[in-house]
């Protein structure tokens, strides 16, 4: 490993990336040691493909990219390529080390975190990961055995990070967000307003929901249901979505992505969304009735996982995503439209669960560990 030198800088780099799941629970982080501590320095490293390429930047912080091959999933011809373009990330990740000169890395997952996290690690930076998921992504899981400390959403994953001190510290979640939280309490709509639906697939929208849900809830519609949508469909997807609006009785506004996710909770009645572990998380530290529909394909099956997990605590209901677009699903939705208390319930026992003092928790150790 090339020579450290000189004193390493009061800077927290928050590595990874690629979805909002795992990138915004690092900004989360980093929002919170701002608060605790101004003098440290924060940068982000991701990679130009992630969806930190676009997010870090409106959000002013520094951001360093390094072009990391996809191998999970990515069959053999995948890997091959992979394996050929590693050695262009490595230099990737030690040209950004020397820029940044950190004090303290956190990976969030994802694939830039990778080499950036292990070649840090191997340069006797102190390094921590964050994991969302109730099973570890590949990533994390490999780097689980180089960093100095791990941070878990869900108590049993403590189970494969064995050899580090691991946190169970829940998911942190966004400021503005816990700036919402605080003195909201979810109401059921009074009788006679309109019932707001907010569908939300994950920070890259879901498929199944743009293709199936406009068609439930035009059916829905016409047996008299009074309904407001938000659709949150994903890139490049909002004339194909519009169009399955096109002979629903009520107002439905599709768009590809909601930057003030705040005001679209606040706003809704009733969330139907995907059960990564970041919109979860969200929901249950404000207390929102949802519906959850896991992404079937998801590494692991983690989502169904995440799922399964607030259901069984009743916090929320989680279906198939074979049963969206089947009659059982517009039954459900026909069912709880007509029962408030129901959903009232749902959402207080949704905000038992909730986290909110994640972030904080980890800005604190992180700080510690600088
Ligand atoms: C398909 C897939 O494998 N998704 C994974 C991905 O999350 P993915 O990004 O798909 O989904 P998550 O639900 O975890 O997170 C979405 C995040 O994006 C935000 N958001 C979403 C939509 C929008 O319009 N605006 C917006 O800001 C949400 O508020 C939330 O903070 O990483 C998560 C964390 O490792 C995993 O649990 C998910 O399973």
């Amino acid at each position: 490993m090339w020579p450290f030198s000189g004193e390493r800088a009061r800077r927290v780099v928050i590595a990874g990336g690629g979805t909002g799941g795992h990138l915004f629970p690092g900004v989360a982080v980093v929002e919170a040691i701002e608060q605790l501590d101004p003098s440290v320095d924060v940068a982000f490293v991701g990679s130009p493909r992630g969806i930190e390429a676009r997010a870090i930047p409106k959000l002013g912080y520094d951001l360093e990219l390094i072009d990391v091959p996809m191998l999970n999933g990515a069959g053999a011809a995948g890997w091959a390529r992979g394996l050929v373009q590693l050695p262009g990330s490595g230099f990737g990740a030690m040209g950004a080390i020397k820029r940044l000169n950190p004090g303290l890395v956190v990976s969030v997952g994802g694939y830039a975190a990778g080499p950036f996290t292990m070649l840090a690690s191997m340069r006797g930076i102190p390094c921590a990961l964050m994991e969302q998921n109730s099973t570890p992504g590949m990533t994390n899981r490999l780097l689980g055995k180089v960093v100095d400390q791990a941070f878990v959403s869900f108590e049993k994953t403590r189970e494969f990070f064995p050899n580090i001190p691991c946190d169970f510290v829940g998911n942190p979640v966004r400021k503005s967000l816990l700036d919402l939280a605080e003195g909201f309490e979810y109401e059921a709509p009074e009788e006679g307003r309109e019932f707001r639906i907010l569908i939300i697939g994950g920070s890259g929208g879901a498929a199944s929901f743009n293709s199936k849900l406009p068609a439930d809830f035009c059916a829905l519609g016409e047996q008299g249901a009074n309904l407001r949508i938000r659709h949150q469909c994903g890139r490049g997807r909002v004339a194909e979505v519009d169009g399955g609006y096109s002979d629903f009785a009520g107002e439905a506004e599709v768009v590809e992505f909601i930057d003030d996710m705040a005001e679209a909770y606040k706003w809704c009645d009733l969330l139907i969304c995907r059960a990564g572990a970041s919109t979860i998380a969200e929901v249950l530290v404000l207390g929102i009735p949802a519906i959850y529909v896991p992404f079937p394909h998801a590494a692991d099956d983690h989502q169904t996982k995440n799922a399964q997990a607030i259901a069984e605590a009743g916090a929320g209901i989680m279906i198939a995503d074979s049963d969206v677009g089947q009659g059982r699903a517009t039954r459900l939705l026909a069912g709880l439209l007509q029962n408030p208390i129901s959903l009232q319930n749902l959402a207080r026992k949704a905000r038992t669960l909730g986290r909110p003092d994640a972030a904080t928790i980890i800005a604190q150790k992180c700080i510690e560990m600088l």
